[in-house]
C-alpha cells in the first residue's frame, strides 16, 4: 500500500504554544481521511504542515515520499481548501475556475461547470459580492473538480446550507467512487461526515489520540442504561468512557465490543443498550483526554 502523507514526532510551536505535539501517521492512498478534534486541537496546523504552508519545528514528514517544501512535483498534487479562501478584488467565479484550470492536472472542466449548476453558482458574479454560503460552495467546487490526488478540506462550509452540505457528500462519494484519490477532511459535524469517511484521526490538545478505520470504530463502543446498581455491576472492570446517574438510573459508555456473554450478562440485568456514533465517541473521548489533564471543560 503507498502512503500518501508520512508524519513521524511531528511538531509545531509557537512560542510557548506546542500546537502539535509529536504527532506520527500514515495516510494512505485513495482514501477519505476525516481529521477531527476539538477547537485548537492542532489540525488546520497538521494540514498547513502537509501543504508546506508552515514549517515543521521537528520531526519528519514526506508527502507523495519527498519533502514537500518548495517542492512542485509534491505541491502540483495537493489541493487546499480552506474555510476562508482570499481571492483579488476583480475575480469572478469564471476567473476563479479559469485560474484553476491552469493549476490542476486532472482538473475537469466540463465537471466544474456542473457542479457550478448543481450549487446555483452565478458564474460571473464577482466573488466579494457572494453571499458567505456561495463562497465556500465555490471553494467546493474547486476541491472536488481538481481531481488533485490529495484534495485537503479544512471546514470548507462556513454558511453553507444543509441542502448545499448533502450535495457536497454525494457529489464527493460519487466521483471519489470513479475517481479515487486521498481526501482529507477536516470539520466538526461529524455527524453528518462520518458515512463518508475511511479512516479517523484524531487530534486533542496536540497530540494525536485516535487513528483508526472508520468501519471498527463504529462498533468501539456502546452505552448500557438501567438500574444504577446493574450498571455499576455490568461496567465493573471495563473501561467506562462516561457515566450518568438520575435518581437510581444510570447509563455508562464503555469502550470495547460486547461478547455475547457480556450481552447475556447485560439482558440478566435488565440492562438496555445502544451503539455509540462516531461524533459522540469522539465527544467522550476528548472530554476524558482533557479532563485527564486536568483542565478546566466547559
Ligand atoms: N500563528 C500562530 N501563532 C500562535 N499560535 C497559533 C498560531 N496558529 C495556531 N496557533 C495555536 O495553535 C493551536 C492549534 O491551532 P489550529 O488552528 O491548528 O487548531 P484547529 O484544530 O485547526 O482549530 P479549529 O477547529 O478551531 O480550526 C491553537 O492553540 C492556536 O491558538
Amino acid at each position: 500500500m503507498t502512503n500518501v502523507v508520512e508524519v513521524k514526532g511531528l511538531t509545531k510551536s509557537y512560542g510557548k504554544v506546542t500546537a502539535v505535539d509529536d504527532v506520527s501517521f500514515k495516510i494512505e492512498a485513495n482514501k477519505i481521511y476525516g481529521l477531527l478534534g476539538r477547537n485548537g486541537a492542532g489540525k488546520t496546523t497538521i494540514m498547513h504542515m502537509i501543504s508546506a504552508q508552515q514549517f515543521a519545528t521537528s520531526g519528519e514528514l514526506k508527502v507523495f515520499g519527498e519533502e514537500p517544501f518548495e517542492n512542485s512535483k509534491v505541491l502540483n498534487q495537493i489541493c487546499f481548501i480552506k474555510e476562508s479562501q482570499k481571492y483579488p478584488d476583480t475575480f469572478r467565479i469564471i476567473d476563479v475556475l479559469e485560474v484553476a484550470k491552469t493549476l490542476f492536472t486532472n482538473w475537469d472542466d466540463a465537471y466544474a461547470h456542473a457542479l457550478i449548476q448543481d450549487f446555483r453558482l452565478p458564474i460571473k458574479r464577482r466573488i466579494k459580492k457572494l453571499s458567505r454560503g456561495m463562497l465556500s460552495s465555490v471553494g467546493i467546487v474547486v476541491g472536488l473538480a481538481s481531481r488533485a490526488p490529495l484534495t485537503i478540506f479544512d471546514e470548507p462550509y462556513l454558511g453553507l446550507d444543509a441542502v448545499a452540505r448533502v450535495l457536497f457528500y454525494d457529489r464527493l462519494l460519487e466521483d471519489y467512487a470513479e475517481h479515487p484519490r486521498t481526501v482529507i477532511l477536516s470539520t466538526h459535524l461529524i455527524d453528518e461526515v462520518s458515512r463518508l469517511l475511511e479512516h479517523v484521526l484524531v487530534i486533542d490538545n496536540g497530540k494525536l489520540i485516535l487513528n483508526e478505520d472508520a468501519d471498527a470504530l463504529r462498533g468501539r463502543a456502546c452505552t448500557v442504561s438501567g438500574l444504577k446498581s446493574a450498571v455499576d455491576a455490568f461496567t465493573r472492570g471495563k473501561e467506562v468512557l462516561e457515566r450518568t446517574a438520575i435518581g437510581s438510573a444510570a447509563t455508562a459508555t464503555i469502550m470495547g465490543n460486547l461478547s455475547v456473554q457480556d450481552r447475556k450478562y447485560a439482558e440478566e440485568l435488565g440492562l438496555e443498550f445502544a451503539t455509540v456514533s462516531i461524533q459522540q465517541l469522539i465527544v467522550n473521548l476528548t472530554r476524558t483526554q482533557t479532563a485527564s489533564k486536568g483542565a478546566d471543560f466547559q
